[in-house]
């Protein structure tokens, strides 16, 4: 399978998916489509589809009906592992025991092990790329800092640079800003930004349950509501109190300054 990193064509491709569970719709008739360099925010209650949607997306399940398109791939018709290592896929609860250097970890991102690979040796010029993505996401002075102590920040930081270092065309964020502090998420937000400034042909899908966790660089936003599309669009058109009240089934006033979001009861 080729997976050419400046690809032409949409980078995820979603027509009438459904999903269904012994029987219950976790996804219902959803279609969207998401063009390199766009940022799309993807929000729901607990219990919406989010976790669901983004193992398709991330080529970790089929859908029951419709079709899924990955990087021009179907699902269905490539190797669901293959296509996985194109797809960037930050996750907060990796599931790292040992006390590795963060620049080994960010190193896993070649292999898309959480261990590293025994005798695989990284080439200089992938070292000094992943120094490169450490010092973008302002870690440079915790490179060689052991996973064990870095923070909750730190870590979700270290894991965004280990997604990017195989240069994917996609990166999934899985509510990145969870637990982290009001300073670290600060960063986590302006690293975004500037991640994506940089990259600009890099497609983002970041979920999360909370406006404020939105870097003020979404461009996009799906909102998703017991597995059905409730809103899709420009993030701008798409993020207002009525939308965001229908969604969470709770009212709420949405405000947006200096081009992020705040939500009020
Ligand atoms: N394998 C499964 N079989 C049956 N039901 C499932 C399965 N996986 C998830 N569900 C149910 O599907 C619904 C959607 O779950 P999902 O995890 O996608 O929601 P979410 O929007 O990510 O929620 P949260 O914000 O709480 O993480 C939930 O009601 C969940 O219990």
């Amino acid at each position: 399978m080729s997976v050419h990193p400046e690809g032409t064509g949409p980078v995820l491709d979603v027509r009438d998916v459904d999903l269904v569970r012994q029987g219950n719709y976790l996804l219902r008739s959803v279609s969207f489509t998401v063009e390199p360099g766009e940022h799309w925010a993807l929000l729901g209650g607990n219990g919406a589809g989010k976790s669901t949607l983004l193992g398709l997306l991330g080529a970790r399940t089929h859908p029951t009906r419709g079709t899924v398109e990955v990087l021009g791939h179907r699902l269905g018709k490539v190797d669901l592992r293959t296509l996985r290592t194109f797809v960037g896929h930050v996750d907060p609860r990796h599931p790292l025991t040992s006390p590795l250097r963060l620049r080994d970890v960010v190193l896993t991102g070649l292999t898309n092990t959480t261990e590293p690979v025994p005798r695989w040796q990284p080439t200089p010029e992938q070292v000094a790329r992943a120094d490169e993505l450490i010092g973008m996401l302002g870690l440079a002075t915790r490179r060689d800092a052991r996973w064990p102590v870095l923070s909750q920040g730190e870590r979700g930081r270290a894991l965004i640079a280990r997604a990017l270092l195989p240069r994917p065309r996609l990166l999934l964020l899985d509510e990145p800003a969870t637990g982290l502090d009001l300073a670290a998420r600060e960063q986590l937000l302006t690293s975004l930004d500037a991640l994506r400034r940089e990259h600009p042909r890099l497609a983002t899908v970041l979920v999360t349950h909370h406006l404020e966790e939105l870097p003020a660089s979404t461009s996009h936003a799906l909102l998703l509501r017991e597995g059905r599309v409730l809103a899709i669009g420009a993030a701008g058109e798409v993020l207002t109190s009525d939308n965001v009240t229908k969604t969470f089934d709770h009212p709420v006033r949405i405000s947006r300054e200096d081009g992020r979001w705040a939500a009020r009861a």
